[in-house]
């Protein structure tokens, strides 16, 4: 029987050696793009980040040469091209992809399957040979296949830690948190949701009867809460009509996940942090996604890792 993705999350970058370490190397693989870089700008000034290396199919000079004249410690290097990628993950501590084509109106994220495969396999292999210890986090859509692509290269390359594997859905809580903050005239800053499930409509679950601090809302507005927490990608692919999808809040989330993974490294317990991960907990029965080769592949569950 195959498993089925259902409760996605994790307890990030818990369970591994850490240190005291807090100079990191942390690799972006998509750096010129609409998330990559405005990413980067985030991570550069995290001050975890020693090493940042910016990889892309193209103008990673020119990012690379703009961001180098910030004044803060994180030394930037810009890698241009397939040729180039084994040197730009080399010894990276943390690799994150937003590498890969956005979605237009009227397009699903598995839509973007046939174009971002490719480009997930070939960074993941890539970091098999160069970065097997790197945590690695996926942000390229369709999310929900493919991570379970990069562990399948992570797997037959004899490379795969499934704990060092994650799906980036962190934009999932950022809206929950701002919009129920929103809709409680709470400060977003002091909201905690819960999201887990995979990232593509239905399947992002937020637990709105376990925010922190404890909210209710009347069923009609939590369901309307829920379907626009599940539908608040489709509504920036909207906005910005043919002109890609998230991009500003994605960085935002990306450099909160790259910065909880950092944390944990460095030895900081009980860092949590929702993500999109494999995992055996859940005996869930699924039906076979036709385009995610890996998950039938696998038969694996997918869900809360701790
Ligand atoms: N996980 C999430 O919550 C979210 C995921 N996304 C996804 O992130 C991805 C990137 O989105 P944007 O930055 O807006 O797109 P973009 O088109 O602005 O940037 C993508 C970048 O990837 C680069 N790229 C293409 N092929 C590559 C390869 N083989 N190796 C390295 N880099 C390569 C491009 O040159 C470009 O610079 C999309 O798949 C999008 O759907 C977007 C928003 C939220
Ligand atoms: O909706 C999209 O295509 C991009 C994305 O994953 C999001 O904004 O959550």
């Amino acid at each position: 029987m195959f498993s089925r993705i259902v409760r996605p999350s994790l307890v990030a970058a818990r369970n591994f050696s850490t240190t005291k370490q807090n100079n990191f190397k942390v690799a972006v693989c998509g750096a010129s793009g609409g998330i990559g870089q405005p990413l980067s700008l985030l991570l550069k000034i995290n001050p975890l980040v020693s090493e940042l290396s910016l990889y892309d199919i193209v103008h990673t000079p020119g990012v690379a040469a703009d961001l180098s004249h910030i004044e803060t410690a994180a030394k930037v290097k810009g890698f241009n091209g397939a040729e180039n990628i084994k040197d730009a993950l080399r010894n990276a501590d943390v690799i994150i992809i937003p590498a890969g084509v956005p979605r237009k109106p009227g397009m699903t994220r598995d839509d973007l399957f046939n174009m971002n495969a490719g480009i997930v396999k070939a960074l993941a292999e890539a970091a098999a040979e160069v970065a097997p210890n790197a945590l690695i986090g996926i942000i390229t859509n369709p999310v929900n296949s493919a991570v379970p692509i990069a562990c399948e290269v992570l797997k037959k390359a004899g490379k795969l830690d499934p704990k060092r594997v994650f799906g980036v859905s962190t934009l999932d809580a950022v809206r929950a948190n701002t919009f129920v903050a929103e809709a409680k005239g709470l400060n977003p800053k002091d909201v905690n949701v819960t999201v887990i499930g995979g990232h593509s409509g239905i399947t992002i679950i937020p637990l709105l009867s376990r925010v922190t601090p404890a909210v209710t809302f009347p069923e009609d507005q939590l369901k309307a809460l829920t379907v626009r927490i599940q539908e608040a990608g489709t509504e920036v692919v909207k906005a910005k009509a043919g002109a890609g999808s998230a991009t500003l809040s994605m960085a935002f989330a990306g450099a909160r996940f790259a910065n909880s993974l950092l944390r944990g490294l460095k030895g900081e317990p009980n860092v949590i942090e929702p993500s999109y991960v494999i995992s055996d907990v859940t005996e869930a029965p699924t039906s076979p996604h036709p385009s995610c080769w890996a998950r039938k592949a696998s038969r694996r569950t997918w869900g809360w890792a701790n």
